[in-house]
């Protein structure tokens, strides 16, 4: 089997990307002010906050959404000050986090996350091919697909990462220990000497997002079913309810097999007319890992 060399040198643990969602704001200002809890040997770790402005208004952001903002496009636009603030802030963590692509990159970056949705903890990966042991106890998300991927904070680093949830604007004391265990996942990392078995991995690869049904000036019809609301994770199979109309009626999935929602009724998402997220279950190998 491949034995893979992840030298781990750089981690930044961001917060703040959504200036509302309040566990990883929290847990990186408490690092900020004593890092103890995520120093490890031979590696330099920065808690981070990403968007502070946003933070300071306790708002998901200030001109637009920081975590898509990691495009080409934005990355390279002249500076000026006629740039969106999420945009110039983007193109700044580039800077000192990347640039995106280069062998000067990060290696890796925690982003840290709440949802409304009931998905628990929940690690999400852009990549496939990113050969990190995840014998987690917790659900993967992989956001890897040709059309519904989008430009994150996490992307950045050579090998992205992220963690979630609760609701915008309050700090949760069971949502914030859960999150707070993630450096732990940096010994798995980081650690010199430290070897990984070959493994086989369960995810949810994404597969399609869900609308919630609209009139035709686009207003919201419907809701959530209540048979499907916090069912996170849960199968939906055709025939399944999927939305409640306002006049009562029931509106059920009408897809080809099974799919795993997530992301059900994120509030984030309504702006993105997005009610969830369909996924497929998928079983990945990850290669072995030896520390160098
Ligand atoms: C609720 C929320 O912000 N979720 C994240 C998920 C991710 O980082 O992939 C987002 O949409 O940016
Ligand atoms: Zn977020």
């Amino acid at each position: 089997y491949q034995l893979l060399n992840i030298p781990a040198r750089r981690v930044a643990i961001f917060g703040g990307t959504h200036g509302n969602e309040m566990s990883g704001i929290t847990l990186v200002n408490l690092w900020i002010k004593n890092g103890k809890e995520i120093q490890r040997k031979g590696v330099e770790t920065k808690p981070f906050i990403t968007n502070p402005r946003a933070v300071e208004k306790c708002t998901r952001y200030v001109d637009t959404d920081l975590n898509r903002a990691f495009t080409t496009e934005n990355l390279s636009a002249p500076s000026g000050d006629d740039l969106p603030y999420e945009v110039k802030r983007a193109q700044q963590i580039n800077e000192i986090f990347g640039p995106k692509g280069s062998p000067d990159a990060y290696d890796v970056i925690f982003d840290l996350h709440n949802t409304t949705s009931n998905m628990g903890c929940t690690l999400i990966l852009e990549s496939s091919k990113d050969h990190f042991n995840l014998q987690m106890i917790c659900p993967v998300l992989l956001t890897e697909h040709p059309l519904l991927k989008y430009s994150t904070s996490r992307s950045v680093a050579k090998h992205p990462i992220e963690v979630g949830p609760q609701p915008q604007g309050v700090l949760r004391s069971n949502i914030f220990e859960s999150m707070r265990v993630c450096p732990l996942t940096i010994d798995g990392l980081c650690c010199v000497g430290l070897e990984f078995p070959p493994c086989s991995v369960d995810v949810f690869r994404v597969w399609d997002k869900m609308d919630y049904p609209r009139d035709t000036n686009g207003n919201i019809i419907a809701m959530v079913h209540p048979n499907l609301q916090d069912c996170d994770w849960e199968p939906l199979n055709p025939g399944d309810p999927m939305f409640q109309m306002f006049d009562g009626t029931t509106v059920r999935y009408e897809g080809v097999g099974t799919v795993y929602p997530t992301f059900i009724n994120e509030a984030a998402y309504y702006e993105k007319q997005q009610a969830f997220v369909t996924t497929r279950r998928e079983t990945l190998v990850a290669g072995a890992i030896k520390k160098a």
